[in-house]
C-alpha cells in the first residue's frame, strides 16, 4: 500500500501562529503550514534556526493555540493537549519526575488516563523492554545516564500508544555515540509498533537517516518549502546507510534546500515579489 492510500492520522491545515510580543506589536512566526501525516509514516521536520519548528510542534500537540488554521488528529480537531499524541522533548532532565522510579514515570500518563492496573503493568513492562531498560524499572531517573533518561522518556511515550508521536530535537543533548544508538532505537520502535512519528531536528544527516520523508521549512514566517521522499532501504545501519551513494545525494539535496530557506525569505509563498525584489 502506498503512503497516499493509508489513512491520514494527522492533518495540519493552513496553520498560522502570530505571537503577541508586547505593547501592540506582534510577530508572525508561522505563516501557513499544510501537510498530512499518514498512518505509520516517519517524517522529519528540518529548517533554519528560528523557522518555527518548536512553535509548530507545540501547536500540533495542542500545547499552544494556533492563530488560524486547524490541526486534526484522527478526524478530531485538536484544541488542547490531545490524548492521542505523545511528545518527547530535548530536556529529558526536566520531563521526568526525579522522585518517581522509572516504572512510575512510565506509568504516570496511563494512570492519569484511567487505564486498568493490570493492563498498565503490562504496557509499562513492554515499553521498558522496547527501549532496553527492563532491568531499570526500580531505579530513579537521577541514577541513570542522559541517554538512559531519554530512553525512559521514549518508553513513556510508547506506553501511551499514541496515534502520533512528536519528538522535538530529542537527541540534541546527548553525545554522538549515544545519539546514534538512540536513532537506531527509535527506528526499531517505529517499525515494531507501527508508529506514526513527526521528528524535529537541526541535523540534516539525522533527518535523512531516520525518516521516510523530510519536510523542509522556509525561514520565518514559515511555510513548507519542500517535501522530500527518502527512498533508502528500510533496513538502516549507521555505517552502511551513511556511506551509501544515495544517502549522500539525499543529504546534499536537503542541505541545499535548507541553505535556500536561510537566504530566500518569502521565495515560496511570494515568488513574484521575491524575483522583483532581487532582480
Ligand atoms: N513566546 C514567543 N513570543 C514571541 N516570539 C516567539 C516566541 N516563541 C518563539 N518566538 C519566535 O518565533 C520564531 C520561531 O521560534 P521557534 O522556537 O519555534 O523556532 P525553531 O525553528 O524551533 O528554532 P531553533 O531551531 O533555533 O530551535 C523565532 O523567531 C522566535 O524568536
Amino acid at each position: 500500500m502506498t503512503r497516499a492510500q493509508k489513512p491520514v492520522r494527522l492533518k495540519v491545515d493552513q496553520v498560522q501562529k502570530i505571537y503577541q510580543t508586547g505593547a501592540g506589536t506582534e510577530f508572525e512566526a508561522v505563516r501557513s503550514l499544510t501537510f498530512d501525516l499518514h498512518d505509520g509514516e516517519f517524517a522529519c521536520l528540518v529548517g533554519p534556526s528560528g523557522s518555527g519548528k518548536t512553535t509548530l510542534l507545540k501547536c500540533i500537540a495542542g500545547l499552544m493555540r494556533t492563530t488560524s488554521g486547524e490541526v486534526v488528529l484522527d478526524g478530531q480537531s485538536v484544541n488542547g493537549p490531545a490524548k492521542g499524541m505523545a511528545v518527547v522533548f530535548q530536556e529529558y532532565g526536566r520531563s521526568l519526575f526525579p522522585w518517581m522510579t522509572v516504572e512510575a514515570n512510565v506509568d504516570l500518563p496511563l494512570k492519569t488516563s484511567g487505564v486498568p492496573k493490570m493492563e498498565r503493568a503490562e504496557r509499562v513492562r513492554d515499553a521498558l523492554e522496547s527501549v532496553g531498560l527492563d532491568k531499570a524499572g526500580a531505579k530513579y531517573p537521577w541514577q541513570l545516564s542522559g541517554g538512559m533518561q531519554q530512553r525512559v522518556a521514549i518508553a513513556r511515550a510508547v506506553a501511551s500508544q499514541p496515534s502520533v508521536l512528536l519528538m522535538d530535537e530529542p537527541f540534541a543533548a546527548v553525545d554522538a555515540q549515544t545519539r546514534a544508538d538512540l536513532e537506531d532505537l527509535v527506528r526499531r520502535i517505529w517499525r515494531k509498533h507501527n508508529m506514526t512519528i513527526l521528528f524535529v531536528t537541526h541535523d540534516i544527516d539525522e533527518s535523512v537517516y531516520l525518516a521516510e520523508r523530510v519536510l523542509v521549512l522556509s525561514s520565518s514566517p514559515t511555510v513548507i518549502q519542500n517535501d522530500i521522499e527518502i527512498d533508502l532501504p528500510q533496513e538502516r545501519d549507521q555505517l552502511v546507510t551513511r556511506s551509501a551513494a544515495r544517502f549522500a545525494e539525499l543529504r546534499a539535496e536537503v542541505y541545499e534546500r535548507v541553505q535556500f530557506a536561510k537566504t530566500n525569505i518569502h521565495a515560496v509563498v511570494e515568488p513574484a515579489r521575491f524575483t522583483e525584489a532581487h532582480a
